[in-house]
């Protein structure tokens, strides 16, 4: 599933695609083509689902060998943030913080723990803290939009027909289909 998601960062009106992958439900090679589409990646697992946790470092191995290049030193590899979700649910924890932070530190990628049912502003500053991160490596200038036409796979990722607004102090996410957008 693909998300449009506008976010106003720094002044800019920043045009996010978010594409949510199924995690272990997809064979490799689904995974792989998706990762070779993304520019920045949040890997998601949940405090809650030790099996999540652990996968959390293949996925960071396989972001970084699609990405590297000749051309692309370590540093201008494509950013990638680590997300503990779900950390309302204290009480079913079975990843600490420490294992997260830890694992961060080992890989050298930023970490965040976060609850999507309990904050707004806590998801934001994970897709902000990405395209800060972008911005740094010099992708993008702020307000302009990298040039890419639909792909393949985005004709194999089935067309979000649902549109959906969620509500959260004050400020709202559009959900829309990702086909009527494509960023110049
Ligand atoms: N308590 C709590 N529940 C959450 C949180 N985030 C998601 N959930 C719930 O967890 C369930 C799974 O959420 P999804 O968004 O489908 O998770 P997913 O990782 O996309 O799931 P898969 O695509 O199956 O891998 C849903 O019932 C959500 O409501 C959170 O921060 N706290």
């Amino acid at each position: 599933m693909i998300y449009r998601h506008v976010a106003v960062i720094d002044g800019e009106m920043v045009h996010f695609e978010i594409l949510d992958t199924a995690g272990q439900e997809e064979d490799s090679l689904q995974i792989e083509e998706k990762i070779k589409w993304g520019d920045g990646f949040a890997v998601v697992y949940s405090v809650t689902d030790r099996c999540s946790f652990d996968e959390v470092m293949r996925l960071c191995f396989l972001i970084n060998h699609l990405h590297a290049s000749p051309k692309r030193s370590a540093a201008e590899q494509p950013p990638v943030v680590i997300v503990g979700n779900k950390k309302d649910l204290q009480f079913d924890r079975m990843v600490s913080t420490e294992d997260g932070e830890n694992l961060s530190k080992a890989l050298k990628i930023p970490f965040y723990e976060i609850s999507t049912r309990d904050s707004y502003e806590e998801p934001v500053a994970v897709f902000s803290s990405l395209y800060q991160e972008l911005l740094r490596q010099g992708h993008f200038s702020p307000g302009s939009f990298k040039r890419r036409t639909v792909s393949k796979l985005m004709e194999k990722i089935p067309k979000m027909q649902a549109s959906s607004t969620l509500n959260s102090a004050g400020r709202s996410l559009s959900f829309n289909s990702f086909r009527d957008y494509i960023p110049e």
